[in-house]
């Protein structure tokens, strides 16, 4: 390590942007630090993938419960304060098992907010530390709708932790968070009403597809209000009136689940001259801000992919490789698979459809229909529809899926979708059957 500095690379934050490349660099013999102002493991693991699928198991069970009705008889019920408990049950265990991993890797912790004061020196309360280089991974935090009464709308993090459900649930925003939040709590036995303030939910995946996905969620009971601005709130005894541009409703619980906005505050970011917008810091092909020694990982990076766990987890890994010297290659993302965690999943990855309509010459489009394959009926699977998107040299390049499984398909076919196999060559995977894997690479149009 140079002398002049206390540490050689400082992570702000302590989230997967952190963590899942940060070992590497203490095996390499760097010293290394942490600054965290919350809970290690950050979003992911306390209060977002991890605690929203501990709590969404048991309604993704009574789902799968009520389409066996007339197989399996009689009525299931969710406790939902059982359910509360088990998920912090696991959650409580993460943050102190991630530290206790960092340090056993060598990795110091420093609690506290950190800001800059100079490109090699932080703040955090009384204390200044230096490092030859820096990893901003402050990842993002909730919008809020600036409405009058808006301090009776919750965030996910609320949300995450509802103690009760609430007959009227009511939910702002029709995106990842907005729409996981629906279909829990429809299933749980919550009223729920979705509010979009324009006409497509998602608007990260293929219209289609989510139009029918919230077809799915209104067959369900869940009430979309679509072209609605809500203007205000007001507390009425327990319950709440929303006033919106086309009539008010009732709720007990409000969701603000209008999206999320990159931890750029409070950094002093200005101050040492790296550049960041609304969607998060400016970097170059290297994940390096305007100071050159001075890199940003995750969710808090203004980027054209998905802000996803596992892209915070690849970017975390570059910088460290960039970092020791290991890859000296502009950062090169892979083919990014997400889902949307509702009951049914939708989920894609590659070439999208609108890039395919977009570039006949360049793609052909094969559309399917789930339920055509027998083994989608085993577990009592909704109808459900995927389509696969091929290049001109029949190696498979995208795929979208609206299905109880859809993430288990989209994985299994993402290594042919990365690594540019043709139909010929996925046919010599001898897999095992039945299963969804099978299943996923036996229908390939
Ligand atoms: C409700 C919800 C559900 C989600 N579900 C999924 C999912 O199913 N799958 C998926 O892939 N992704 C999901 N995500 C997204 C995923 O959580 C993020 O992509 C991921 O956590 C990003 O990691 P990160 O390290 O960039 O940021 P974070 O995990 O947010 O970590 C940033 C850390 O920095 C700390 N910090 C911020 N500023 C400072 C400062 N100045 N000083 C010190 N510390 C600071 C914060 O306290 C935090 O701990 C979900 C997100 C939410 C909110
Ligand atoms: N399953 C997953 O992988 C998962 C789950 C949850 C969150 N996430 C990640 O977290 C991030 C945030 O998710 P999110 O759902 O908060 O954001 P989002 O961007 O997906 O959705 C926000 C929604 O709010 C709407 N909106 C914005 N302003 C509004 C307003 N003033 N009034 C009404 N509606 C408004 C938008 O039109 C959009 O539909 C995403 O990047 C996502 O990748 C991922």
């Amino acid at each position: 390590m140079s002398q002049t500095y206390d540490y050689d690379v400082v992570f702000i934050g302590a989230g997967h942007g952190a963590f899942d490349g940060a070992p590497a660099l203490t095996a390499a013999g760097k010293k290394v630090a942490f600054i965290e102002e919350d809970r290690v493991g950050g979003t992911c693991p306390n209060w977002g993938c991890n605690a929203k699928i501990i709590l969404e198991a048991p309604t993704k069970l009574l789902t799968e419960s009520m389409q066996s009705q007339g197989i399996i008889h009689g009525a299931h019920s969710l406790d939902w304060k059982k359910a509360m408990e088990r998920k912090q049950a696991i959650i409580d265990g993460f943050a102190p098992a991630i530290q206790k991993g960092m340090e056993m890797a060598g990795i110091h912790f420093i609690f506290g907010h950190a800001s800059f004061k100079d490109a090699h020196t932080v703040q955090v309360a009384d204390k200044t530390y230096t490092a030859d280089k820096f990893v901003i991974a402050t990842g993002q935090h909730s919008h809020r709708l600036d409405i009058p009464g808006k301090e009776f709308l919750h965030d996910s993090k609320d949300f995450l932790s509802i103690p009760e459900v609430p007959e009227r649930m009511v939910i702002i925003g029709a995106g990842f968070i907005g729409l996981e939040a629906a279909s829990i709590m429809q299933t749980a036995g919550a009223k729920v009403t979705v509010i979009l303030r324009d006409q497509q939910a998602l608007p990260a995946f293929d219209r289609e597809y989510s139009d029918q996905l919230c077809k799915a969620l209104t067959k369900q009971g869940v009430l979309f209000l679509k072209n609605t601005e809500v203007q205000k709130v007001e507390q009425n005894g327990s319950s709440y009136s929303i006033e919106t541009t086309t009539g008010s409703l009732p709720a007990n619980y409000i969701l603000d689940a209008t999206g999320r906005i990159p931890n750029t505050q409070d950094l002093n970011l200005d101050q040492i001259g790296v550049e960041y917008d609304h969607k998060g810091i400016i970097v170059n092909d290297f994940l390096q801000t305007k100071q050159p020694n001075i890199y940003a990982t995750g969710d808090v990076l203004k980027k054209d992919v998905p802000k996803l766990t596992p892209t915070a987890t690849f970017e975390s890994q570059y910088v460290v490789a960039h970092i020791l010297g290991e890859d000296k290659e502009p950062i090169n993302y892979p083919a990014i698979a997400q889902t949307v965690f509702t009951m049914p999943r939708l989920a894609q990855a590659g070439v999208t459809i609108k890039e395919a309509k977009a570039n006949p010459d360049q793609y052909d489009m094969i559309e399917q229909d789930t339920l055509d394959d027998w083994y989608r009926s085993v577990d009592f699977e909704t109808p459900g529809q995927r389509t696969l998107i091929y290049n001109k040299t029949k190696q498979l390049v995208g795929v979208i899926e609206l299905s109880d499984k859809a993430e288990d398909v989209v994985n299994a076919l993402l290594p042919a979708i990365e690594f540019g196999y043709t139909k010929a060559q996925l046919k010599r995977l001898v897999t095992i059957f039945p299963s969804i894997g099978y299943s996923a690479l036996d229908n390939l149009g």
